[in-house]
């Protein structure tokens, strides 16, 4: 947590960034997130809040650090695509930014009680996740070298 504490105390919308982390297989990784958080049990891409004072791409870098233990080299993730949710039905809307990224350092480490699997687009597609996160799933899906794996 940044010095300027939580965005969610002001009526906005958040600003959450997301890593497609894209294996030379081109399968990438996703995580079931544990019991007692929001979405629990759902399979999600890797990220989280931006902070105040943070730029999207920092708090990704941040974010994947936190949640996977890798580094990412920040000009190798490109952006992808994004979704919002819609104003109805939610506390506080949210805009997702999703980049792609095809190289890190290190080797991907759960936080406790948290599962991660590498998935092509087709294989996630059959997982249950978030509802944005199949708009991104199609954004994903659009780039020719993802769409054609089973
Ligand atoms: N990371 C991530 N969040 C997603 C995805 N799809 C989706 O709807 N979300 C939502 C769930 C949450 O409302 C929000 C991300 O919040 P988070 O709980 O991961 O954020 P955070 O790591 O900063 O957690 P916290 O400090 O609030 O506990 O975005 C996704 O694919 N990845």
């Amino acid at each position: 947590m940044s010095e300027y504490g939580k965005l969610e105390n002001i009526p906005t919308f958040l600003t959450v960034v997301a890593a497609a982390l894209i294996r030379q297989d081109g399968r990438f990784l996703l995580q079931k997130r544990p019991p007692g958080k929001d979405h629990a049990g759902l399979w999600e891409f890797p990220g989280g809040k931006v902070e105040a004072g943070e730029t999207p791409a920092g708090a990704l870098v941040r974010e994947i650090k936190e949640e996977l233990q890798l580094d990412l080299i920040r000009h190798n993730s490109i952006p992808a695509g994004f979704a919002e949710s819609n104003r109805e039905n939610v506390r506080v809307p949210i805009v997702i930014l999703l980049y792609i990224c095809r190289s890190w350092l290190g080797e991907p480490e759960p936080v406790p009680g948290a599962e991660i699997g590498w998935f092509s687009v087709a294989e996630a597609g059959r997982l249950e996740m978030p509802p944005l996160d199949g708009a991104l799933l199609k954004q994903i899906a659009a780039r020719t070298d993802l769409s054609l794996m089973p």
